[in-house]
């Protein structure tokens, strides 16, 4: 197959997305950071971005921290003038799903398989979780008598993402209330990246760890709310009027082709694919839809500008 998709190498090719893109969406892992770990050159291509008044956003799929968890770490990382508005993660846009699109009542509980941050911004939509980071829940030896056990009837949704505190007692009374009620209670994923990026090395990603639960329970999700699903791109364009109007004034920047560039492809921006995460460049020629773009790194869009 043929590359038809352009490697950013020169710096005319730099200047050129730079005056013709207004808004310039970013995934985290992989992209800006792998961990803690930034890139080379991240906070240089943003403030670079910014300095030229583009609209920056920051679009992750991990769900393990909220808006405000990340806008700290874009503040310890070095990122200063990033706000808490710039940031959509799939924990919050789980959140708005339930509560704008669903409609869960605010008298139903949420139960989460998942971590803090699904926890806290379903929890700012006005709803009350149960499970997630809840300490008796860490526990070495597995009992079915767990207090746990006897199901709460007012819990209205199941929500599943990535996890680091995995244990048998969580994802089986996960399995417990996927199956309550002739298994009517809603099910919702926060993502399906099946692995992500950190420090050379690919970790279980959210969509293992719901994989688990949805074969335990003969169980699909009901809705998937990270990347590529659309209702995360009508929350950002809802939001950002210019962009809503004119996608292709937009690019999509990510590591990931079956996330992030088909996210920003179905929402009509343009995208470019990094390699700093999980996708290779031998595989950017086998692909039928191919990114727009692709670079070695996020970084290149600074270093060629100087
Ligand atoms: O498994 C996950 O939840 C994801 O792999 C991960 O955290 C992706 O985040 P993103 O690349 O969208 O920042």
């Amino acid at each position: 197959m043929t590359i038809n998709s352009q490697k950013i190498s020169s710096r005319e090719q730099a200047e050129a997305i730079l005056d013709k893109y207004d808004y310039f969406l970013f995934d985290c892992d992989g992209v800006l950071w792998l961990g803690d770990h930034l890139l080379p050159h991240v906070i240089e291509t943003i403030d670079l971005l910014q300095s030229k008044g583009k609209t920056v956003l920051f679009v992750t799929n991990n769900s393990t921290k909220c808006r405000e968890e990340y806008t700290k770490k874009f503040h310890k990382l070095g990122f200063g003038s990033v706000t808490k508005e710039q940031i959509v993660g799939s924990s919050y846009a789980t959140a708005v799903y339930i509560e704008k699109i669903m409609k869960l009542p605010k008298d139903k509980k949420i139960w989460v398989l998942g971590e803090r941050g699904i926890e806290i911004e379903l929890q700012e939509a006005g709803y009350q979780t149960l499970g997630g980071t809840d300490p008796e829940l860490n526990v070495d030896s597995f009992d079915p008598e767990h207090p746990y056990f006897n199901l709460d009837d007012d819990v209205g949704c199941v929500v599943a993402g990535l996890l680091f505190q995995v244990n048998y007692l969580k994802l089986s009374l996960t399995l417990q209330y996927l199956l309550k009620d002739n298994k009517s209670i809603p099910f919702v994923g926060t993502n399906i990246d099946s692995t992500f990026p950190m420090k050379g090395k690919l970790l279980m990603g959210a969509g293992s760890i719901i994989e688990s639960v949805v074969f335990a329970s003969g169980r699909q999700p009901d809705a998937v709310c990270g990347k590529p699903n659309s209702g995360m791109m009508n929350t950002i364009k809802a939001k950002n009027e210019g962009l809503k109007a004119n996608p292709l004034k937009g690019l999509m920047i990510g590591d990931r082709l079956n996330t992030d560039m088909l996210f920003g492809r179905n929402g009509g921006l343009d995208t470019l694919l990094v390699l700093t995460g999980i996708e290779l460049e031998q595989l950017v020629s086998k692909v039928e839809q191919q990114p727009t773009y692709y670079a070695s790194k996020l970084g290149v869009i600074y270093e060629l500008t100087q």
